[in-house]
């Protein structure tokens, strides 16, 4: 999707080597025809739209890039009103106009915690004003002395029977709220979780809708005190986003603004428990886990696409003569860089694909009273948002390195991305949940419980604990049974080590708390095998188009071997592969980069990204880079004078002042 502006096309010669339809990959990625046209079509809309421009965002002070971001988040409500856009094409449009706002999280987390935690009563009261944006909600969890442990917070709701309401406090400075995105300046109200208290008793936290701010002047209700936290990370980037504080003084708030789906305080004070399971008052984090596992092939396919493309673009050495230098991409140390993480970009996007699937489907089992998928649901979320994130985090920066020096400049979009990024691997916590999962699964095979789903193939113990790879070719690894039985013999193995290491310690938690490191490791292992496993099932699908099926199966070898090259140590000190294995598998993605290398620009173009969500001249779809490049400086604040502010005051006197010492 090129909206260069007609300059020559300098990357011709790169499309013209491709050896698929990249039409047909653009619905490989995109899920459907469907998705690829509406996907164009929003994002055309948005790159058309003056208000929508982000190229000289890196340069505003922290309140210009608010107000932009208020301007740019009215604008996009009224573009999808006046359009009539439907779900599907409003949240396309939010998210290629590209700058983190209170909307991420009135959409994002306000209006499903409402929808997963509200009664049908309390859905139908709040959802109608939030889907016209009559008010604006964010998500209030966190708090200035506790992120993590969600069950150490500290904010109270204390119900008083006498006026039917519960009242709102927060009893200390660690009890502020700290971090909700949109509740620092935008949001009118928030979904607060606290400690209920009734009868005098703590029942532990649950979420209570309640007003922040008057619906008249927007200024904040009595005994409620609201700010942002300051300035984050990097330029632009975050700092579209007002991230708040707020602590509450004996606010009171009407009984029914507890969210009641989950337990009940009834007229009289009784706390009343339903059948739903508890877990579900965390459901709001497994949604958004799911979303941030999409997010984070979206991030690292355009950090992808702008090395890839520049990289193409970029020449350095190579001629003794004079003649044409080398192509930075020819540098089988880029591309053995640069690759694996172009395969990572697509092994992301299958697996979001999948997780987005397999969310819906517990949704629906939920909804039914079924709640045995829950706990799988759970592990899925926590472990692959954990392990896409950090991954995609380090690959952005390494998307940076591999664009030299001008990939340190904001124009090159890079640094922006990292930034904006980067909190992912903060924001909904860490891995720790999946290891508990796992060593509960091998002590269920134990007792011979067959596990279904992800984990199905710890019920392969037999096996999986004494197989030896059969691998004795280097082409014997492009085979996916022969990835797949390493990769789930080597999470085996981790795990079963974990479980039998821990069962030597006094007490189960002490062994949880001495092994965590390599809990961690086993659970990396069993999300890496998830996204393996993943990416090999998508290719058992019918993928329609010359080429395209052929392409991914060289992309899924290269994120398994790569892999397998990274964590060798496991493979090896697991007994699941031996060295000259190893080593067969590294020659293998020799090979494999080699032909992927004139399809590389290609892949990239299938991601069908505008210039303008790309937002990088070094990107850019038509490789007119260097023009780019130079035109950019020029739109830096420093260069509106030849001479710089601040000279007279204090470079003039220096200069002069040497002048001075060299006449002496
Ligand atoms: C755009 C970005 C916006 C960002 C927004 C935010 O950051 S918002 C703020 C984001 N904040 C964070 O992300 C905070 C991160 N912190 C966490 O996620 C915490 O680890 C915690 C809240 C899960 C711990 O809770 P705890 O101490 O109460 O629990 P426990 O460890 O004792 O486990 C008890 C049982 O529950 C199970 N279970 C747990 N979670 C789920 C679930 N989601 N579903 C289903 N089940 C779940 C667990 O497996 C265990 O099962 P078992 O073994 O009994 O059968
Ligand atoms: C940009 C951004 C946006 C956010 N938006 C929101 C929002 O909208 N709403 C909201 O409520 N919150 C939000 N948050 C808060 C976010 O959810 C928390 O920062 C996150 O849950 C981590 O908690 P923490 O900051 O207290 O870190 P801590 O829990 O203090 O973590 C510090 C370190 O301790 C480690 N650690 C903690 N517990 C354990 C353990 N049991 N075992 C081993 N290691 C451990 C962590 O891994 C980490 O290395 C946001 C945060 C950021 C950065």
């Amino acid at each position: 999707m090129a909206d260069g502006g007609g300059e020559p096309d300098q990357l011709a010669g790169e499309r013209a080597t491709a050896q698929f339809d990249v039409d047909g990959m653009k619905v490989a990625w995109a899920g459907s025809r469907h998705a690829v046209e509406v996907a164009d079509r929003m994002a055309r809309l948005v790159a058309s739209d003056p208000v929508f421009r982000k190229d000289t965002r890196t340069m505003l002070s922290r309140k210009e890039l608010f107000k932009d971001t208020l301007k740019k988040a009215a604008h996009a409500w009224k573009r999808i009103v006046e359009l009539r856009l439907t779900e599907e094409e409003a949240n396309l449009l939010r998210l290629y106009v590209d700058q983190p706002g209170y909307v991420d999280l009135h959409w994002g987390m306000f209006v499903p915690a409402i929808k997963g935690q509200g009664t049908e009563e309390q859905q139908k009261k709040w959802l109608p004003m939030a889907y016209k944006f009559q008010i604006i909600g964010c998500y209030a969890q966190t708090e200035l002395g506790h992120g993590s442990n969600v069950q150490g917070l500290e904010t109270t709701a204390t119900f008083d029977p006498s006026a039917d309401e519960f009242v709102m406090h927060s009893p200390t400075l660690t009890s502020s709220k700290w971090w909700p995105g949109g509740l620092g300046k935008a949001s009118t109200h928030a979904v607060v979780y606290a400690r209920l208290i009734t009868e005098g008793k703590d029942y532990g936290i649950h979420g209570f809708i309640v007003q922040l701010r008057s619906l008249d002047d927007h200024s904040p209700l009595p005994g409620v005190t609201l700010g942002d936290i300051g300035g984050k990370f990097g330029s632009g980037a975050y700092n579209s986003m007002d991230n708040g504080v707020l602590r509450f003084d004996h606010v009171r708030i009407p009984r029914d603004q507890m969210l009641m789906r989950l337990s009940q305080v009834t007229r009289e004070g009784k706390y009343v428990h339903s059948d739903v399971p508890k877990q579900l008052l965390y459901g709001t984090m497994v949604y958004v886990r799911q979303t941030i596992v999409a997010d984070a092939s979206k991030a690292l396919s355009r950090a992808v696409c702008i090395a890839v493309r520049y990289s193409a673009i970029r020449k350095q050495f190579g001629s003794q003569d004079g003649g044409p230098e080398t192509q930075v991409l020819n540098y089988k140390t880029q591309q053995s860089r640069l690759f694996p993480l172009l395969a990572s970009a697509y092994a992301y996007r299958f697996v979001g694909q999948w997780l987005k699937w397999l969310y819906t489907d517990v949704t629906q089992k939920l909804e039914a009273k079924d709640y045995s998928t829950l706990p799988e649901a759970h592990a899925c979320t926590a472990g692959l948002k954990s392990v896409t994130t950090s991954a995609t985090a380090d690959a952005i920066e390494e998307c940076r390195k591999l664009c030299g020096g001008h990939g340190y400049l904001n124009s090159s979009g890079l640094p922006e991305l990292f930034a904006v990024y980067v909190p992912a691997c903060t924001y909904e916590g860490d891995n720790v949940q999946v290891a508990r999962f796992l060593m509960k699964t091998v002590a269920q095979v134990a007792t011979g419980k067959q596990p279904v789903g992800t984990i199905a193939y710890m019920g392969n113990i037999q096996h999986l604990m004494q197989c030896k790879s059969a691998v004795n070719t280097a082409e014997d690894w492009l085979n996916p049974a022969a990835i797949k039985e390493v990769f789930e013999a080597r999470a085996l193995r981790m795990a079963v080590n974990c479980a039998q290491n821990i069962s030597k310690a006094p007490s189960q938690e002490e062994g949880f708390s001495e092994l965590s490191p390599d809990l961690l490791e086993a659970a990396v292992a069993h999300v890496q095998l998830i996204i393996v496993t993943k990416f090999i099932e998508k290719l058992q699908e019918d993928i329609p188009g010359p080429g395209v099926k052929e392409q991914l199966q060289k992309l899924c070898s290269i994120y398994a071997l790569h892999l397998l090259h990274k964590h060798l140590g496991d493979f090896l000190s697991t007994g699941c592969i031996t060295a000259r294995q190893g080593a067969l598998a590294n020659e293998l993605l020799g090979k494999l980069y080699a032909q992927v290398r004139p399809n590389a620009v290609a892949l990239v173009d299938a991601f069908d990204y505008t210039d303008h969500y790309l937002g990088s001249v070094l990107g850019r779809y038509d490789g007119d880079v260097y023009p780019a490049l130079y035109e950019e400086a020029w739109k830096d604040p420093l260069n509106e004078t030849v001479v710089p502010d601040g000279y007279q005051e204090h470079l003039r006197p220096l200069l002069k002042q040497q002048l001075k010492l060299s006449r002496l």
